[in-house]
């Protein structure tokens, strides 16, 4: 099945601008945007990524960290996230799955989950309403992201007469999207992006109700 992980190239998470400088939502976008294509490829070999981006990427700098062979295929596409993933659904007659690419959580099993569960429409749900992952076998299908996109892709899936499964993921259901859901990277994150944000100084802090990140000054980009 191919896999399509939309990429929002030019100005990603800025959501998490308040705890990340520009240079930094860049290389934590990539670092997540790398662990969702290693889930991709551990959770089967054949699954072919494409991933949709705003704007051409290098993907030389994977090469260190990533044993994939052939390089997932980059396609640019501008055009608003709903309206790019459309155009690809119509574009192919076959089964189509569409991952985020800020799933820093996502695991092979989590994909496989995904891949191999039947139903027309397959949707692993993200928390507050989003579409994290999705499955996509049936001809009329068509996208509508943002907002409650849980709720209208199940809707929608009605409406074109597809039967819908729903797939139960923390992994794949952890959008990382606010300064909160770094806490999540740090405690449950097993690759890249975990990685980098202690490289950069995030720990855990629960000296409140709520657990959440922290970070020492000292650590912080120049250009924050
Ligand atoms: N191709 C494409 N991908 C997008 C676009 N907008 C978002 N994405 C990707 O879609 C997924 C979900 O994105 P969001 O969390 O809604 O947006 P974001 O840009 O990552 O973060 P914010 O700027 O904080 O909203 C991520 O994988 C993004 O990289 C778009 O316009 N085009
Ligand atoms: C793309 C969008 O992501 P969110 O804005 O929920 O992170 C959605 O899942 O509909």
């Amino acid at each position: 099945m191919q896999v399509v992980v939309p990429f929002a190239a030019e100005t990603p998470k800025t959501r998490l601008s308040t705890v990340l400088a520009p240079s930094e939502r860049h290389a934590v976008a990539r670092a997540m945007l790398a662990d969702v294509l290693d889930a991709i490829a551990e959770a089967d070999p054949e699954l072919d990524p494409l991933i949709l981006s705003t704007a051409p990427i290098e993907l030389d700098e994977y090469d260190e960290f990533t044993d994939r062979v052939p390089r997932p295929v980059v396609a640019v596409d501008d055009r608003p996230l709903t309206e790019a993933v459309n155009d690809h659904l119509v574009s192919t007659a076959e089964p189509v799955a569409i991952v985020m690419a800020d799933l820093a959580l996502a695991t092979p099993e989590a994909i496989t989950d995904v891949v191999e569960t039947p139903g027309d429409v397959v949707i692993a749900p993200g928390r507050g309403g989003g579409t994290n992952a999705l499955a996509v076998r049936h001809p009329e299908f068509r996208v509508d992201y943002h907002g409650a996109s849980y709720r209208d892709h199940r809707a929608r899936a009605r409406e074109v007469g597809a039967t819908i499964e729903t797939v139960d993921s923390f992994r794949l259901g952890t959008d990382i999207d606010e300064p909160a859901d770094l806490a999540e990277v740090l405690l449950h994150g097993r690759g890249r992006t975990a990685a980098t944000l202690r490289e950069w100084g995030f720990e855990l802090e629960t000296s409140d109700g709520r657990v959440g990140v922290d970070r020492s000054a000292a650590d912080s980009a120049s250009d924050f």
